[in-house]
């Protein structure tokens, strides 16, 4: 039996777990996966210093030795694996990678240093898929776990005792949290699995993205390896909801022949409006909510309902069902379950306001993009006739359905990355926060549900905070609380944690500054700041993307770790901590030292 069904996608396929480690083959093992074990004869030897982070470190070396058994292979072993799988584990602390002790003293000096303190553990995982056709072609995912442990207080005839057990010698950090050092962790916050070596959980989502989410995963399909890729990357980190019914969209033209070369990537390109059109139409001629009220309709009935003409709505429901968002039975249609989750507005999870949003907003100011590029600036003026001098009170808050709508958008996109923010840290010691610029606080009611101890402000401009109660939930909680003003002029609330989620990407690094200083002198030491933003880090398509909307839409931009880093260590911010939350937005914590 196979727990996981991505695992049975490998049976058939000549797996190989690149590592000694018999840990790693026990996880794997248990986990139903068959394999060969090739150890690499990689040697860890990458200089440390050449790397931003640890991470980058761990997730290097573990692709060299992935990438030199699958280069080993076909000459010493004669077979060519399907895919070769290799990791390494570390562990940080103060600044310093810990690997396996080279002697007793060297383990001693790591136990010391771990003694009653949390450290981070990482394991950098790659998977190389080999693919022989006239030479072979190595395709290669890699990603990283984090999970923090905390040691006791170790004295030191205990930390003699478990180095002459033995158990340090072949463990990065020197401990075995699985056997005897299982007595030295007071707590631990992640995957346990990826502290004894591999992060299986992580693993078999990227599995998951790999044979079940690409769109391409025809074998007869001539995409290039590195499109499917980036694009099942694409498709499952970033575009959420959308890849669902872009998968449908491709499955479509699987079957589609006549192509030819045509890459079916280069076909939805060109087709990408038409596409989009349909999704935005529908909804705002209000398709999803009319289906979801009254499922069954056929064209006629809806084309009643919407006030269109039925050869317009035939068509326009045909796309739907072919995008995979209505389904049709002899003519009669129904949402499907993607449009009932997401689509239709009434829904919990429901992005209607943003794809409202991205309609009357984005797709206008997007239409100026090359003058956007030539010039460096936001298309408001060219969009809309009007100069934004700022942005919010010039084109948002100044009319009251622009406003409603674009409070609705932000609603969408706070619902459903909200839990994945709330929940990325561990934020049990902060017992009061302050959302600047929390709009409809949706966040908060995530964050006081997540946290039972906290309780959350609200803060936003007047115009609303008095809009505010229209998205309240239905069981309001009483710890979170609105208060208005501007957090450019006025004060701010007190708290213990200040959150910013989506807000430093609107504003340049001037305006930033100004914010950060206010919160800066807001806060005592151990006050720490939670970003919610798109870091351009990966250079993903999505927030690649969200780099280009912030250029047309905003005076701000999206940035990296290392530059919102940066922007709060001005301001005495640091021990700086990054989640990727695999959702629309990244989790960034910085402590005030
Ligand atoms: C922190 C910790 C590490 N470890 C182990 C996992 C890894 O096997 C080892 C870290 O060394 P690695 O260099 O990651 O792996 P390895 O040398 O064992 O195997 P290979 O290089 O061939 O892949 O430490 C534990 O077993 N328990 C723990 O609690």
């Amino acid at each position: 039996m196979v727990l996981n069904p991505v695992i049975s996608k490998l049976s058939g396929k000549l797996v190989v777990l690149a590592s000694a480690s018999p840990r790693r083959l026990e996880i794997l093992r248990n986990a139903g996966l068959r394999f060969e074990v090739v150890p690499s004869w990689f040697k860890e030897t990458l200089d440390k210093r050449l790397f931003k982070s640890p991470q980058e470190y761990a997730v290097e070396t573990a692709k060299q030795k992935a990438l030199e058994v699958a280069r080993r292979m076909p000459f010493k072993h004669l077979k060519t694996p399907d895919i070769v799988i290799g990791a390494d584990t570390i562990v940080t602390v103060d600044g310093l990678i810990l690997e396996k002790p080279v002697d007793k003293d060297d383990a001693y000096r790591m136990l010391s240093r771990l003694s009653g303190k949390e450290h981070s553990v990482f394991t950098g995982v790659a998977i190389v898929l080999c693919h022989e056709k006239e030479k072979i072609d190595y395709q290669l995912i890699d990603f990283y776990e984090e999970t923090k442990v905390k040691f006791a207080d170790l004295s030191e005839d205990m930390l003699w005792e478990y180095i002459n057990s033995g158990e340090p010698m072949d463990k990065a950090g020197g401990y075995g949290i699985q056997a005897l050092g299982g007595m030295l962790v007071e707590f631990v916050h992640g995957d346990f699995l990826n502290v004894v070596g591999f992060p299986l959980n992580h693993f078999c989502k990227q599995l998951d993205l790999i044979y079940n989410r690409c769109p391409f995963s025809s074998d007869e399909e001539s995409a290039s390896v590195e499109l499917h890729h980036n694009t099942s990357e694409m498709l499952k980190q970033e575009f959420g909801v959308l890849r669902s019914w872009l998968k449908k969209y491709f499955r479509g033209y699987s079957t589609v022949k006549t192509l030819g070369y045509i890459s079916h990537f280069v076909f939805v390109f060109i087709t990408f409006p038409t596409l989009l059109q349909a999704l935005f139409t529908a909804s705002k001629m209000g398709v999803f909510d009319l289906l979801q009220r009254k499922p069954g309709l056929d064209a006629a009935q809806v084309a009643q309902e919407i006030k269109a003409a039925v050869k317009g709505t035939e068509g326009l429901l045909g796309a739907c069902v072919s995008l995979g968002l209505l389904q049709s039975k002899e003519k009669f249609y129904k949402n499907t379950d993607l449009a009932t989750r997401y689509l239709w507005s009434d829904s919990p999870f429901s992005l209607h306001g943003y794809i409202q949003h991205c309609n009357e907003t984005l797709w206008p100011l997007f239409s100026h993009l090359e003058s956007a590029v030539r010039e460096g600036t936001n298309q408001h003026e060219r969009a809309f006739g009007k100069k934004a001098n700022d942005l919010f009170q010039d084109t948002y808050y100044n009319n009251q359905s622009v406003k409603l709508r674009f409070m609705n958008a932000m609603h969408s996109i706070a619902k459903v990355t909200g839990k994945a923010v709330a929940t990325a840290f561990d934020l049990s010691s902060y017992k009061t926060a302050c959302d600047l610029g929390g709009c409809t606080g949706a966040i908060a009611y995530e964050l006081t549900k997540a946290h039972p101890e906290m309780s959350v402000t609200v803060f936003d401009l007047p115009e609303v905070v008095e809009m505010s109660e229209h998205f309240h939930p239905s069981h309001t909680d009483n710890r979170v609380s609105f208060v208005a003003g501007d957090f450019f002029k006025d004060e701010l609330p007190k708290a213990d944690l200040y959150i910013l989620a989506r807000i430093l990407h609107d504003w340049p690094d001037e305006k930033v500054h100004i914010l950060l200083k206010k919160i800066g002198d807001a806060c005592t030491p151990g006050c720490a700041v939670l970003l919610a933003e798109t870091m351009l880090d990966g250079q993903t398509a999505y927030s690649a993307l969200q780099g280009l909307n912030m250029l047309a839409q905003t005076e701000g931009m999206e940035r990296t770790e290392s530059q919102y880093a940066d922007l709060l260590s001005k301001h005495g911010f640091g021990d700086t901590r990054v989640v990727r939350t695999m959702n629309f937005l990244d989790a960034f914590l910085a402590v005030k030292m």
